[in-house]
């Protein structure tokens, strides 16, 4: 999660002008409701598609949410990276779900949020952004009928605090998503994947943030960069959707995977020795994680025995989980109980 570009949400709480209330006397959401909230994990960029591109991933982290009168927000976290989170409001899902509220112009009078974490942090696999989706969704639930956002506003509020769409835009609708601005608003378009295509991910112990991986981009590159991108992204879609046999030359990137391959030299090395026996392997969103498009079950097995033996073969100490992922077809899910 971090910034770039970043474009801000199209839609304010009367809060953003003067004379509105302030938080403590905004309205507060019914007590004694419970949310759950299933989500799952993206990789972004897909090689070409930077910023633009994501695949939503069979692997799913799980968040319930019940309104107390405590008055305070408490976190229980379990899974992937717990140990290092917050167990207060500064919790990400417990951030995104409150902002949301004020953001519409409502309160939380209590809440305590149980989280099962199963997407790893850090790795590339969208878990900033299932977090975040996990809270807007669970405020939108827990909001009274005619204050909730629509599908619309959710993927912008949504990319908005994710400071790109990519990640949350598949999160939210499942399957493949190309995304892309249009003056300060995201938009985004779901594209059915080929059954034949098999996600197998190589997912390192390092943690890598979005944002130190951000700040090794120019600012700007060549116009032959561009074109060579636009042309690789085009086809990527192509290939997802239509022709899997093209996914090798459709994953080639030049915007932004060479000028990151510093912070995660395993990586790339990785990520080369596998394009170069002609697997279809790129970064998995901002790394360092290395995802490999595969055809077929038996590629994908050919895929994890590629993957061992580079590992094997290469200098790192480094412990690898190598997950082979079906593509989630269904974005997040909510399911509202009796409190
Ligand atoms: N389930 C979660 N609960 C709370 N905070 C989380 C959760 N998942 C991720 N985060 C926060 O987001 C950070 C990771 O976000 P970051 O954007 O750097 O990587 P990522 O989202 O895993 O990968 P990428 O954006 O490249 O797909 C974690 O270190 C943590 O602070
Ligand atoms: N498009 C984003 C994905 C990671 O969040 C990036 O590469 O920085």
């Amino acid at each position: 999660m971090a910034d770039l570009h970043p474009a801000p949400p199209a839609f304010r709480r009367s809060a953003d002008t003067a004379g509105t209330p302030e938080p403590a006397e905004l309205p507060g959401v019914d007590t004694g409701q419970a949310v759950e909230i299933r989500v799952p994990a993206t990789s972004a960029n897909l090689g070409p598609g930077f910023d633009t591109l994501g695949l939503a991933l069979a692997l799913h982290d799980t968040v319930r949410v019940r309104t107390t009168t405590a008055g305070t927000t408490t976190v229980r976290a379990s899974g992937e990276g717990a140990a290092d989170l917050p167990n207060d409001a500064t919790h990400l899902v417990a951030r995104s779900l409150l902002g949301t509220l004020d953001r519409v112009g409502f309160r939380s009078p209590g809440l305590e949020l149980d989280t099962t974490n199963v997407i790893p942090h850090g790795r590339g696999l969208g878990s900033s952004a299932a977090a975040i989706v996990a809270g807007v969704l669970a405020a939108n639930a827990l909001l009274p009928a005619g204050h909730r956002l629509d599908e619309a506003q959710v993927l912008q509020w949504a990319a908005s605090l994710e400071g790109h769409p990519d990640n949350v835009a598949p999160a939210l609708m499942g399957s493949l998503a190309i995304s892309w601005e249009s003056g300060h608003a995201y938009h985004s378009s779901r594209v059915e994947v080929h059954p034949d295509v098999v996600p197998v991910l190589a997912v390192p112990d390092a943690a890598l943030s979005t944002e130190s991986a951000r700040a090794l981009l120019p600012p700007s590159v060549s116009h032959h960069s561009a074109a060579a991108n636009a042309g690789r992204a085009a086809l990527l879609v192509h290939a997802l959707s239509a022709d899997p046999s093209l996914l090798f030359p459709a994953t080639q990137d030049s915007l932004h995977q060479d000028y990151r391959a510093q912070a995660m030299l395993p990586s790339a090395t990785l990520m080369r020795g596998l394009r170069s026996a002609g697997f279809a392997s790129t970064i998995s969103g901002a790394g360092p994680s290395i995802m490999t498009l595969a055809v077929g079950q038996e590629q994908a097995d050919a895929a994890e025995s590629a993957i061992a033996r580079l590992l094997d073969q290469g200098d790192t100490p480094r412990a690898w989980r190598v997950l082979r992922l079906a593509v989630e077809r269904v974005g997040a899910k909510v399911e509202v109980h009796q409190g």
